[in-house]
């Protein structure tokens, strides 16, 4: 791993080093009498002994939790509400407080583990033996009802994605890997395995470096990143502001992506800017950790609207499955996601109620008892049978009765001159919902007037998907996962 030295340059961490943290970090853990199980709460971002945490957790089957910095403190208090852990850790700068007993705390650090408060007393042992179908992790995602539900996967989940992953041979143990996700974000915990599991180089990029498209940029070239796995949403600030240098990345050789749609425009920018680098779609909920990794053409043709989302790691399987229950497999016929699969979560912590609407008996194989995810996300199958990504089944809308493809308005909205990013959303209003867009544009750009833009719609798309607003805006607000946040457009309109 290559990380920020405390004199401000960067340092290297041996695979060896690792292992000497890990096994330092277990031996501690171990001294403190918890079971298989009990859980563990990692509040950091990734750096080596976040790693070294995590890996001791797995070692000793206690089921980690990751969260960042950043975490607002009700957001963190309903999470120990809901999984109960047995254990907080922070790294040494940690500044969180408030975390009351019986959960006990402590920190990490280059010099092992340090317990501030022992947890409290656990009753004897029950158990001895790791498996692989125990909890390794629980990611606690904002479900759309607010309270957060917790994906508790397995060792065996993982494991099995990753086996899948190492079947394209994506890097060898020269790459250098740059992270940008969240720990709290299975992008996170991917690019960890991605690259411990080539014998690669894992270069977290700080947070700090993420802010600014030159900062972001400077780090990347000066640590050699060969390959940068970022959410799409991650380089429009860099296409808009920084494009030429991004052409100095000669070194960058691959880029993969994941969380949501790349704009195909802004796919092709960023493309043009590292024409000989290979680009890999990664897509899945974190229910699977992940289920493809498609290779796009680079350049991506230029009558593409939807991108490929390929079809499922070897090992695993994803079908279409439209209304009537049965197999969707015609070109173009629209239906929803099924996944299937060695790497299926275990269910969400503490609820089985939300688990049983997840993980369904298999429409095709009822009989077998097997359990299938539904995945809430639409495709339909391209000419070469790859799936083709339709956006989520809960944000098809409707205006005045038609059904409006926003994917197909922000493509039309994306080519108006001087526009670089545009997302759709359908906003109540007093009357009937209305259809808005909002668009970035090119720093310095004109700025473009909302008559000519809808215009410039209405001249090849159906009047109802005319945008009745168009809002110029800076940027588009970003989830914490850095994904563009359209719950919280309507708060631009
Ligand atoms: N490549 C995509 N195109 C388009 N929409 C997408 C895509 N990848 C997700 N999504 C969307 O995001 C949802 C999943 O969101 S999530 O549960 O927060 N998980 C993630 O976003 C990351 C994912 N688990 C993962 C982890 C590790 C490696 C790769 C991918 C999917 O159901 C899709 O709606």
């Amino acid at each position: 791993m290559v990380q920020p030295a405390p004199d401000g340059g960067l340092e290297t961490i041996t695979y060896g080093e690792l292992v000497d943290r890990t096994d330092r970090c277990a031996g501690a853990l171990d001294a403190l009498g918890l079971d298989v199980g009990d859980r563990v709460v990692v509040e950091s971002d990734t750096s080596a002994d976040a790693v070294a945490t995590i890996l001791a957790c797995a070692t000793l089957g206690l089921p980690f939790i990751p969260v960042s910095p950043g975490l607002p403190d009700e957001r963190l208090r309903a999470i120990l509400a809901g999984a109960e852990p047995a254990l907080y850790l922070q790294g040494p700068d940690g500044r969180r407080t408030g975390v009351d007993a019986p959960i006990g705390t402590g920190r990490f650090g280059p010099d092992g583990l340090r317990t501030e408060r022992a947890p409290a007393a656990r009753g004897p042992r029950r158990r001895r033996v790791v498996t692989a179908v125990d909890t390794a992790y629980i990611i606690f995602t904002s479900g759309t009802t607010g309270r957060p539900k917790g994906v508790a996967m397995s060792h065996r989940g993982v494991v099995s994605f990753l086996r899948g992953v190492r079947t394209f041979d994506l890097l060898t143990a020269d790459d250098r890997v740059a992270g940008t996700a969240p720990l709290q974000f299975d992008f996170a915990l991917f690019d960890i395995g991605f690259a411990l599991s080539h014998g690669a180089t894992l270069v977290p990029v700080p947070r700090a470096r993420l802010t600014w498209p030159r900062r972001f940029l400077g780090f990347l070239r000066d640590a050699e990143v060969t390959h940068v796995d970022a959410v799409p949403s991650l380089w429009r600030p860099v296409l808009r502001h920084e494009p030429e240098m991004l052409t100095e990345l000669t070194d960058v050789r691959g880029v993969l992506f994941s969380g949501e749609a790349f704009p195909p425009h802004e796919l092709r920018s960023l493309q043009g800017a590292l024409p000989k680098a290979r680009f890999l779609n990664l897509y899945g909920p974190t229910e699977v950790m992940a289920i493809s990794v498609t290779e796009l053409p680079n350049p991506l043709p230029p009558e593409a609207e939807r991108l490929s989302i390929g079809s499922a790691v070897p090992g695993a399987e994803m079908t279409l499955i439209g209304p009537d229950g049965r197999v969707v497999d015609e070109p173009g016929v629209v239906g929803e996601i099924y996944l299937r699969g060695p790497s299926l979560f275990t269910g969400y912590w503490n609820d089985p109620e939300t688990t049983r609407r997840a993980l369904v008996p298999d429409p095709l194989d009822p009989a077998s008892g097997r359990l299938v995810l539904r995945t809430g996300d639409l495709a339909s199958p391209g000419p070469d049978g790859a799936l083709y990504f339709h956006g989520r089944a809960d944000s098809q809308v409707q205006i005045r009765g038609n059904r409006v493809e926003l994917g197909e308005v922000e493509l039309r909205v994306a080519e108006f001159p001087g526009v670089t990013g545009a997302i759709a959303a359908v906003l109540p209003h007093d009357d009937e919902p209305r259809l808005h867009v909002f668009v970035t544009r090119a720093a310095g750009g004109p700025v473009p007037d909302a008559k000519n833009v809808a215009d410039f719609v209405r001249a090849v798309l159906p009047a109802y998907m005319v945008p009745s607003h168009v809002h110029v805006v800076e940027a588009f607000p970003l989830t914490a996962n850095g994904k563009v946040d359209r719950a919280a457009l309507h708060a631009f309109a």
